[in-house]
């Protein structure tokens, strides 16, 4: 990606905000679920309900730690494959973080624009429906998307850490970590997913078969790309390609945050009692349901 100098500067600044920040001070709660002071404020999100979406906006819809920032990457590579132009970061990404002013900047934007979002889909602003932009849902098993999330608290340094797994494990249960509960998150979105303009991904498909999700992604959004192009951006998508390249892109925090993308890594942290904790609350909350099952629960998060 160029030019994501905005992109680095509104990181390292959210950074330094953290490292005067104890994890008890960390959250503020907008209309009951709790947001990282560090990115999130209520003047950003009142200026939010304003936002004017376009049809042509390009969404990224998901919780915490599902993989955001590999959607991204492939998103501007397909922009640069069919127009040539490198797709600049002009603000941050993530929707609902930044200063209340970027709405206003935002409106000069060319398009397409990309939208990254971790909000509910209850929270999205309106005019996203209302102008029927395209919504790419993008989603990862709880075990590993909470293991990453305890790591990313507890591995990078200016970020508040918490005292144990375990202590973190509770809090991920109980929704108290930031924007809120991936339970909640995806109860939300299961009523949604076969809603018009709305294609649901799963990391661990991406994972198991980069090239076939990537060309799923481009039909979607309407870009139209050869066999050869979809292999390059394949092969620049990797885990391993991202990761070297993640310093450049994402600055100090990319090898934090591009950590160890595989599938399966909660098996190194959790315990018994905490792995039959999360199949009751998966089982109460979405075992029956149409996402329930795309979410295929059975084969990434059993022994
Ligand atoms: N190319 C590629 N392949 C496989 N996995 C990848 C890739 N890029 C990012 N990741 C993994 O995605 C996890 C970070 O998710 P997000 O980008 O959504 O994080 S954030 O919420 O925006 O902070 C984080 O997961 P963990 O490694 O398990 O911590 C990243 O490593």
């Amino acid at each position: 990606m160029a030019n994501k100098s905005k992109f680095i500067d509104y990181i390292d600044e959210a950074l330094e905000k953290s490292k005067e920040t104890a994890l008890s001070h960390l959250f503020f709660t907008h209309q009951g679920i709790p947001y990282p002071i560090t990115m999130c404020t209520s003047e950003t999100f009142q200026a939010l309900d304003n936002f004017e979406a376009r049809s042509n906006d390009i969404v990224l819809a998901s919780y915490p730690k599902c993989g955001s920032n590999w959607i991204l990457h492939i998103i501007s590579e397909l922009i640069f494959a069919e127009s040539n132009k490198k797709y600049e970061y002009p603000e941050f990404p993530i929707l609902e973080c930044g200063d209340p002013e970027k709405y206003q900047r935002m409106k000069q934007f060319p398009s397409p624009r990309i939208l990254a979002t971790h909000l509910h889909y209850d929270k999205l602003p309106g005019s996203i429906f209302k102008n029927k932009a395209k919504i790419l849902v993008i989603f990862r098993n709880p075990k590993d998307t909470a293991v990453s999330f305890f790591h990313f608290h507890n591995d990078v340094p200016d970020i508040p850490s918490y005292g144990s797994w375990d202590e973190f494990f509770r809090q991920f249960m109980k929704g108290q970590v930031s924007w809120g509960s991936y339970f909640d998150f995806a109860i939300n979105w299961n009523k949604h997913l076969d809603d018009e303009n709305v294609k649901f991904i799963l990391y661990e498909d991406l994972k198991k078969n980069l090239t076939a999700g990537i060309k799923q992604i481009a039909e979607f959004f309407g870009f139209s790309l050869t066999g050869e192009q979809i292999q390059t951006i394949s092969a620049q998508s990797t885990f391993q390609a991202m990761r070297a390249k993640s310093q450049e892109t994402h600055g100090a925090v990319g090898p934090f945050l591009f950590r160890k993308g595989e599938v399966g890594d909660w098996k190194n942290l959790f315990s018994e009692t905490q792995n039959q904790e999360m199949d009751e609350k998966f089982k109460q909350c979405l075992a029956g349901t149409s996402l329930g099952a795309k979410l295929k629960y059975e084969s990434y998060c059993h022994p």
